[in-house]
């Protein structure tokens, strides 16, 4: 495919997942957090379309990244919230494209510095393959994949849209 798909049904898709997934697992008050900037995104309007009662969170990953010190620091860089702590919760994940899994794994040590969560919920709008690590979504809006040379981009906020790229 090379041109983005339109992001409603996407957004109905991963809301409806995400709700039967809390379901199955008895999950009444989980901690939703958005990854800065895409996905925090799509985690304000997941959070709010499964009404849930806990404040929404959000990470910046900036500093935990593999690549930090061979990587300019994006003047963007926001400081990460987590309004409740994560200790004993369980957290809901929220990132707009996971790719190599490379950024799901930064996100997951930063929220063990602030502590030990009872367990992580990983849910991503759209999945494009590519893993370079072992980590996988439990909740996805659409699988898709992209010809070589091409990247998928989350942008908002308002409107949301997804546009397919040159990989920069
Ligand atoms: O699984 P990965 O290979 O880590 O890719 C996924 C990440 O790539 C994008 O962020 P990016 O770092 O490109 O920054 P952006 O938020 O400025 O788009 C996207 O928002 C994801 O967070
Ligand atoms: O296609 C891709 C790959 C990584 N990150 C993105 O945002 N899009």
């Amino acid at each position: 495919m090379s041109h983005a798909p339109p992001i409603a049904p996407l957004l109905d898709h991963l809301t409806t997942s995400l709700r039967t997934l809390l379901s199955e697992r008895g999950e009444t008050s989980p901690l939703m957090v958005g990854i800065h900037t895409g996905g925090a995104w799509i985690a304000a309007d997941l959070h709010r379309r499964l009404e849930l009662t806990e404040p929404l969170g959000t990470l910046d990953i900036a500093f935990y990244r593999d690549d930090f010190s061979s990587r300019r620091l994006n003047p963007q860089v926001k400081p990460s919230y987590l309004p409740v702590p994560v200790e004993d919760r369980c957290v809901i994940l929220v990132d707009d494209v996971i790719f190599s899994g490379r950024t799901i794994r930064a996100a997951m040590n930063e929220i063990f510095d602030y502590g030990r969560p009872a367990s992580i919920v990983l849910a991503t709008l759209i999945d494009r393959g590519g893993r370079e690590l072992p980590i996988a979504p439990d909740a996805v809006g659409e699988r898709l994949a992209l010809p070589p040379g091409r990247q998928i981009k989350l942008r908002g906020p308002d409107p949301l849209e997804l546009v397919v790229e040159e990989q920069t």
